[in-house]
């Protein structure tokens, strides 16, 4: 079923038009394309009671080989309507065809069938315990779901981090009510229909829409919220502690990020220049991993900075299925002026800015859009506000540095800790130095390089747990100890 003009919620397998309306903001050209129906207390209430209702209804009867098929047919299904999908999210996002139909669409589906898999060989442990006085027994694990999980997703990556809970969640056995984020709520819709269409059973995802300050608030504040699992912002992780804290239920957070890249004079200068550029301008700067702090060594700094100078310039701004397009739009005027007020108060604070800067000129539709240049700037101290805190956008400052040990502990000094890139040949080098940064996610040579089993997640600001593989398989279930007298 196309999305028509009004995006509605999923309750307890019903799509649900609430009556209120958000309006949904194409950022190539900040046209109007749609409405959200904005869920009410209400809404959120049935869709909580719905979910609770389903865990003991046919889902819970369900074998984990039968669960996790159905999850491969959902899989199945978002491939065979991905053209749906890649045209929602572009209206959304306004980003790249390119990004979209080799990163965020195929994720998806790669999400659902790697969780499917992983929870059939997701096992217990079993101990014969002999104990001093000569007892006797068996101990064996049963992992239960956690119950109704609350997932909360951003903008930036819509459908990618969306599914990348909701999968494992499901896989787990557990109910969802997933709220993505208000910006970018389409391909959260067609995932309903995906799931509505291939027979999970109702109450089992549910799909709420809306404001997170109003109903996203509102949902992890819900007592009958099992767990909550939340990526997006550190200022909204914490208010989401503060609402959580309510009650007592696990909590998976994944936020923001002041990520660097260490650039060592002994790195192969070509993959370094092509990797930064990448690692910076992705996504028009709006991942969470995105570099936003480089440091070079001395010996290359000239050469370096000449390279990612040329390599910027190169970059295609445009429409996101024009040929060659590299940079859509930021994802809304309200980001826009929040990454240029970044880029003034670079300014103020005396950046020498080495290209970009501002905001490109079409002389069409797109300058009612949310563009923004890509952006090299240099000369400021580690400690000024722009290299302290998070912009989220195509943005990054370079600084040079002479050794190991400073840059370690320059790169370290941020209350964030998400991810690094380093670039070097050397790898006793790389090796001696990644795990001296303190971050989740360490790149050698590359950067946003994924397999899914591995652990993903952040320390200090950027996040509390790690989900990914057994990880996740570990965050969405809760193993119960079984001790039988033999
Ligand atoms: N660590 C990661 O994996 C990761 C991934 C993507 C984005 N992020 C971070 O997310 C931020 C950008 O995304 P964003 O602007 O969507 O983040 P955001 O925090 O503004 O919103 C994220 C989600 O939270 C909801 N929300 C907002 N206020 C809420 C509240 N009070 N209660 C409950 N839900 C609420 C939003 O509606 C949205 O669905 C950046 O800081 C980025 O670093 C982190
Ligand atoms: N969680 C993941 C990416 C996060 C990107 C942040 O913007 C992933 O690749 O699984």
């Amino acid at each position: 079923m196309a999305l028509k003009n009004k995006l509605p919620c999923y309750v307890d397998g019903v799509f649900i038009d609430s009556q209120h309306y958000v309006n949904n903001i194409n950022p190539v050209n900040g046209q109007v394309i749609s409405q959200l129906c904005e869920a009410t207390p209400e809404l959120i209430d049935q869709a909580v009671k719905g979910a609770k209702a389903a865990l003991k209804g046919p889902w819970s009867k369900m074998s984990v080989t039968q669960r996790c098929d159905l999850l491969h047919k959902v899989a199945d299904r978002m491939i065979e309507r991905q053209d749906e999908f890649i045209e929602a999210e572009i209206a959304d996002t306004g980003k790249s065809l390119f990004q979209i139909e080799n990163i965020d669409i195929p994720r998806g589906a790669a999400n659902f069938k790697t969780f499917a898999d992983m929870a059939k060989f997701h096992s217990g442990e079993t101990f014969i315990t002999e104990t001093a006085n000569g007892e006797k027994a068996l101990n064996y694990t049963v992992n239960k779901p956690l119950g109704v999980v609350a997932v909360i997703s951003p903008w930036n990556l819509p459908l990618l981090l969306a599914t990348w809970k909701v999968a494992p969640a499901l896989a787990c056995g557990n109910c969802v009510i997933l709220k993505p984020s208000e910006e970018t709520s389409s391909t959260a819709t067609l995932l309903a229909q995906v799931m509505d269409e291939v027979g999970v059973p109702k109450g089992v995802f549910n799909l709420i829409l809306g404001r997170g300050s109003i109903v996203g608030d509102y949902l992890t504040g819900h007592s009958n919220v099992d767990a909550v699992t939340f990526t997006g912002a550190s200022t909204t992780g914490q208010h989401i502690m503060k609402s959580v804290s309510q009650g007592v239920k696990p909590i998976s957070f994944e936020l923001g990020g002041k990520n660097s890249a260490i650039v060592f004079n002994d790195a192969d200068l070509e993959k370094a220049i092509t990797g930064v550029t990448r690692s910076t301008f992705t996504n028009c700067g709006q991942v969470c991993l995105c570099t936003e702090k480089v440091f070079v060594h001395r010996d290359i700094a000239q050469a370096f900075i000449h390279g990612l100078k040329l390599a910027a310039s190169k970059i295609k701004i445009g429409y996101p299925k024009e040929e060659g397009v590299f940079l859509g739009p930021l994802v809304s005027k309200a980001h826009q002026e929040k990454v240029l007020s970044y880029y003034q108060l670079a300014k103020d604070e005396g950046a020498e800015f080495i290209y970009g800067g501002g905001v490109p000129n079409f002389g069409d539709e797109r300058d009612n859009g949310s563009y923004i240049e890509p952006t090299i700037i240099t000369g400021l101290d580690d400690d000024s506000r722009v290299n302290q805190e998070e912009i989220f956008g195509p943005i990054c400052h370079i600084s040079v540095f002479d050794d190991e040990d400073e840059v370690i502990n320059r790169a370290n000094t941020t209350d964030y800790g998400l991810a690094a890139a380093i670039w070097t040949e050397n790898l006793s080098r790389a090796h001696r130095v990644a795990p001296q940064l303190d971050v989740g996610i360490v790149w050698i040579n590359t950067w946003f390089l994924r397999d899914l089993r591995t652990a993903f997640g952040g320390v200090k600001l950027s996040g509390i747990g790690r989900e990914g593989g057994q990880h996740s398989m570990s965050f969405y279930s809760e193993p119960v100890n079984i001790c039988i007298k033999i």
